[in-house]
């Protein structure tokens, strides 16, 4: 076991990694990836069930506890255990307080098993929309149990309208029992059930469910008896269109079975533990349409079987919802005797501090089209809107340009269509995303690129447009100097005193092969930055010397848009999308706070996993 304090992410990568080489590969074969959403008071009941669970399927397990949203300051805390007290799994159990807890994903995703499925399980309250919690958009089976919630039906009720295939309830596999027995008993009979009498507490959602399946598979409406004297369903009753009666009784650890004309029969019924009822779930991988049939039939919502598998990640802060408002507890103190990551101790250079990201990110959405010219086409389309609409709500817009072909391609678009003439060009205003540190009027400069592609075209209002400065510009050579001549440009346009930097309505990046963007480049340095605006030496792509906008000044922006096409880009962003890690891949660490729009054509899109895909 490894005990990580105050830790990264990528740090709880390395050491799964060390810990799985030095347990010897005990946790091979795993079949999927567990992972359980839980709070900290619930952690223990939540790991004695995904014993049980791991014990029937290997799995990575993967615990997220997460608390204190309203904490200024991010923690990660996390434990490595490999086929220990968790059973024979690899489980990594994270516990992760402030704005970090808002975003598990980053830190959960490059823990995924690759090529296996995702399974989510909430312990607790499940989430009212699960589109609102990244941990459920990506995992193919989504467990909840209404039986935890607070107003059970109600959460039921919210289970079916928010249904899509592959989600599931504990409180629906509690009664596979029960069904078991009362479908044998059907196989007894000819005639016809006509009627149902079900005795449950009022709040019970396995009870319900229970009404829902024999609605689904009689068409009957069973009539539900509240009863207060048992704290679980207690009895269901057919009745036969002969007259003939068939009840179920449930008796302690067992159930009795009477029948019109039959002797009383004793069957087992036992209440499994939760581990037991994970472990039915994790055996099947594919959607539950039978659930879906009786969680339809009991809210009254048809076609839950028709909706789409896949959801989009809603962004939705809990802290700004005043019924969730949390009142922070003491972060746990690093025990004095718990030793440190092994190989972070054997790493012998101090290693950059990771930038921040910005907390607040918004949707993503992923569009492909045909090809690179549809793209272009459509990518020039939605920034003449974007423009419009920014104008009409604030009267001025502002756009974050980039270089590159792709960009290039789309600043010709938008100079040939006639709607272009709906923005009011002159109240627009122009910053650059990366630019080359080369003499003004060269060629290979991103602006030059822009002005003869687009903006010679345009009546731009001058004083708007803000290229960085040339190589021989105020500065000259010294791109450090100009890249803190750009910084205070940019803090001399932002709102004063609220902020270091100007709104930008939308930000364009291209995408390189490596998955940098704008002029962040894998394992460089300027990846690593954290000031505004960065000098970039040494670049991969020519020329060496450039200047960029950072990850955390990028990530200001209200929509970013990544835009790549061709089969070469398809490795890159298939990486980003599935969260290589904003210093391997830059282009996984960019959002918009608003939007993340990926536009793409088909081939750029060959890489990214189908469950991505299907984001839009
Ligand atoms: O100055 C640059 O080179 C760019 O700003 C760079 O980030 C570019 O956008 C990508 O490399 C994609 O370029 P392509 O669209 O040409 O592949």
């Amino acid at each position: 076991m490894i005990g990580l304090w105050d830790t990264t992410g990528n740090e709880v990568v390395k050491a799964l990694a060390a810990e799985r080489r030095s347990a010897g590969g005990v946790a091979s074969g795993m079949a999927l990836s567990l992972i359980v959403v839980v709070d900290e008071k619930r952690v223990r009941e939540a790991e004695a069930a995904a014993t049980i669970a791991t014990s029937q399927h290997p799995c990575r397990l993967l615990m997220v506890v997460r608390s204190d949203f309203e904490r200024p300051i991010n923690r990660l805390d996390a434990e490595i255990v490999v086929g220990g007290r968790l059973g024979p799994c690899e489980a990594v159990v994270m516990r992760m307080y402030g704005r970090l807890a808002l975003h598990a994903e980053s830190v959960v995703m490059p823990l995924l098993v690759p090529d296996v499925p995702v399974v989510t399980w909430w312990h607790g309250e499940p989430p009212e929309l699960i589109a609102n919690d990244f941990l459920g958009v990506v995992a193919d089976r989504r467990i909840t149990d209404t039986g935890q919630a607070d107003d059970r039906i109600a959460a039921l009720r919210q289970r079916a309208s928010d249904y899509a295939p592959g989600d599931t309830d504990l409180a629906w596999t509690r009664i596979t029992p029960w069904r078991t027995l009362l479908a044998g008993a059907f196989d007894t009979i000819d005639a016809q059930v006509t009627g149902a009498t079900i005795v449950a507490p009022a709040s019970d959602p396995t009870a319900a469910l229970m009404s829902g399946w024999l609605t689904a598979r009689l068409g009957i409406q069973p009539k539900l008896e509240a009863t207060e004297d048992f704290p679980r369903m207690r009895s269901v009753t057919l009745h036969c269109s002969t007259g003939d009666v068939l009840s179920l009784t449930r008796e302690d650890s067992m159930a009795t079975f009477s029948r019109t004309g039959h002797a009383v029969r004793n069957l087992p019924l036992v209440r499994r533990p939760t581990g037991e009822e994970l472990a039915e779930e994790l055996r099947r991988l594919d959607a539950d349409q039978i659930y879906g049939d009786a969680l339809g039939a009991y809210a009254g919502v048809s076609g839950l079987e028709g909706r789409a598998h896949k959801r989009v990640h809603i962004w939705k802060d809990p802290v700004l919802a005043p019924a969730r408002r949390l009142r922070p507890s003491p972060l746990p103190r690093r025990p004095p005797s718990r030793p440190r990551l092994p190989p972070a101790r054997a790493c012998p250079r101090p290693r950059p501090q990771l930038p921040r990201v910005s907390p607040l990110m918004g949707e993503t959405s992923v569009i492909v089209h045909s090809d690179a010219k549809v793209l272009a086409q459509a990518a020039a389309a939605r920034l003449v809107v974007k423009l419009i609409d920014a104008q009409a709500a604030r009267g001025f817009a502002s756009v974050v340009l980039t270089g590159g072909r792709m960009a290039a391609t789309v600043y010709e678009a938008v100079a040939g269509m006639p709607a272009r003439d709906a923005v009011d060009w002159s109240r627009v205003d122009l910053w650059w995303g990366d630019e080359r540190f080369v003499p003004s009027g060269d060629p290979e400069r991103n602006e030059v690129l822009a002005r003869e592609a687009l903006l010679d075209a345009l009546p731009l209002d001058p004083a708007r447009v803000h290229p960085m400065p040339p190589s021989d510009g105020p500065d000259g050579d010294d791109p450090e100097a100009a890249a803190a001549r750009y910084a205070q440009m940019l803090a001399a346009a932002a709102k004063p005193g609220t902020a270091q930097l100007p709104h930008f309505d939308v930000l364009i990046l291209g995408v390189g092969e490596d998955g940098h963007v704008a002029s962040i480049f894998p394992e460089h340095p300027s990846a690593y930055e954290t000031r505004p605006v960065s000098a970039v030496r040494g670049s991969p792509k020519p020329p060496p010397v450039r200047i960029t906008l950072t990850l955390p000044t990028i990530n200001t922006a209200e929509e970013v848009w990544l835009m790549a096409a061709g089969p070469e880009k398809s490795s890159a962003v298939g990486m980003a999308m599935a969260g290589g890690g904003p210093v391997q891949v830059p282009a996984s660490g960019v959002h918009g706070v608003e939007r993340t729009l990926w536009l793409l054509d088909r081939a750029a899109a060959a890489e990214v996993a189908p469950k991505l895909r299907s984001l839009r």
